[in-house]
């Protein structure tokens, strides 16, 4: 569908033929991103990969994502890491549940995804506590409504509403945080394979065709905390509300995870490449709940024809996956929470290659952080499934419980997510 959203040409795509005419037919032409307000203002002037428009830059920094960064060999290298942050989140809750009957799963999961994000960006890391507001503060304003993006003419009036300086106030904060957190870095002698240890080699080895600096490491910070740790969040908020609904399915997927674990006092990641529908339920907990229901926007570089319509350059394309996600076309009963669908077809998946099923978009432009994204999501959802049986809090009913979404730009359940533990002790 082709319409105006203000002054602004917009194509909006909700079948999978349509997301693969975009992501695989025609990558090329649709691999820009627009420019917007909030990504000038706050991510260092394009220097960030989400938002750099296609071109020599952007390929070269996606690079250094997608061997250096986030590569699988860079991922698996913090398995330790990983391991000892899940183990903490299962101590939160056993301490929360001594306190009080239920746990505010949210808050273990939004602390889990945020130590490990600081944890492999610099060991070092101290400012874990002004970072998780910046990230709250920094995407509302990704989600907001500014005259510039959508009636050029009308731009000044971003000023009388406070856009420009909230935006600005923002940026000098986030500005300020990463500064620290590059000084803290320096200032250290050991040093161990972190991704500012990585982003220093590349620069001493000249690893790319410009000098890489202070700035384009603090946008590919902002890039890390962006647009990592609430899509993680978020994915794992809803896997155990799809869970606790659909208690059959709980059940057996601990079964499948007890069994393969027996006489084990924890899980390892060789133990999860085992777990079939563990991974079928991540997939299918995310074809209904993409964390970012419109992916990130598009732009045209030239004019093209799509399905015989002319799509002129400069058209903003919007990729609803939601709705791909949900195309009655591709799926069965797909508003059904149905993870055995991938039981029986496993060549279904969200790498790139189904355009059926895109919470991570597709083509060029496909997220760098899938590896570990998914890394995280299974070793603690198999590890607090092992370690307890889950309840809905006292005196609710299954069809009570809120399964709604909360508004704006990224589909996060709409209350918080609060559940009752109940450890099983296992036999060593
Ligand atoms: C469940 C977790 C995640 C989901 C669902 C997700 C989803 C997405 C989506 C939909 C896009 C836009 C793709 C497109 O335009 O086709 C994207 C881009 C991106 N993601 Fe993720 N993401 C997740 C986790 C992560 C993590 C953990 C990181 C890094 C630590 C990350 C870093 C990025 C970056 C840097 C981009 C920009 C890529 C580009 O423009 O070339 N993401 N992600």
């Amino acid at each position: 569908m082709l319409l105006h959203l203000g002054q602004i040409r917009t194509l909006i795509v909700s079948s999978s033929e349509m997301a693969q005419e975009i992501m695989k037919n025609h990558d090329d032409v649709f691999a820009s991103r627009p420019s917007t307000k909030a990504s000038k203002l706050l991510l260092y002037e394009g220097k960030s990969v989400g938002f750099a428009p296609y071109g020599e830059y952007w390929k070269q920094i996606k690079k250094l994502y997608m061997v250096h960064l986030l590569g699988p060999l860079k991922v698996k290298s913090f398995e330790l890491a990983r391991h000892e942050e899940v183990q903490s989140a299962v101590q939160k809750i056993r301490h929360a549940q001594s306190l009080s009957n239920s746990v505010d799963l949210s808050e273990v999961f939004s602390s889990f995804t945020l130590d490990i994000l600081c944890r492999v960006v610099s060991k070092n890391f101290s400012q874990k506590h002004l970072l998780r507001g910046l990230i709250e503060e920094g995407t509302a304003l990704f989600g907001e409504f500014n005259f510039q993006d959508y009636m050029p003419t009308l731009h000044f009036l971003d000023i009388l509403l406070k856009f420009d300086s909230k935006a600005k106030n923002v940026s000098k904060e986030w500005d300020n945080l990463l500064e620290e957190v590059l000084t803290d870095y320096l200032s250290i002698d050991e040093k161990e394979g972190d991704f500012l240890d990585v982003l220093l080699s590349l620069r001493t080895n000249k690893k790319v065709d410009f000098e890489l600096t202070k700035e384009h490491f603090k946008a590919i910070l902002m890039d890390m905390f962006g647009a990592g740790s609430h899509t993680t969040f978020i994915t794992l908020e809803w896997v155990m509300a799809e869970l606790v609904k659909d208690h059959k399915t709980m059940l057996k997927i601990q079964h499948e995870i007890r069994i393969l674990c027996h006489n084990k006092e924890s899980i390892t990641e060789e133990d999860l490449k085992k777990m079939a529908l563990l991974k079928a339920v991540i997939k299918e907990t995310l074809r209904l709940h993409p964390p970012a229901p419109l992916l990130v926007p598009r732009e045209s570089l030239e004019e093209t024809q799509i399905n015989g319509y002319d799509v002129p350059k400069g058209t903003k394309v919007l990729i609803n996956a939601w709705a791909v996600n949900r195309d009655p076309k591709s799926w069965q009963n797909p508003e059904k929470f149905n993870p055995e669908r991938f039981m029986e077809d496993t060549s279904v998946d969200f790498r790139g290659n189904n355009f059926q099923l895109i919470p991570f978009g597709g083509g060029r432009r496909i997220c760098p952080g899938i590896n570990f994204a998914i890394s995280n999501i299974e070793i603690m959802i198999a590890t607090i499934l092992f370690h307890f049986n889950w309840e809905l809090p006292c005196g609710m009913t299954r069809d009570e419980f809120d399964m709604s979404d909360a508004p704006g730009l990224s589909a996060r359940r709409n209350e918080k997510l609060y559940l009752v533990p109940r450890e099983v002790y296992h036999t060593v």
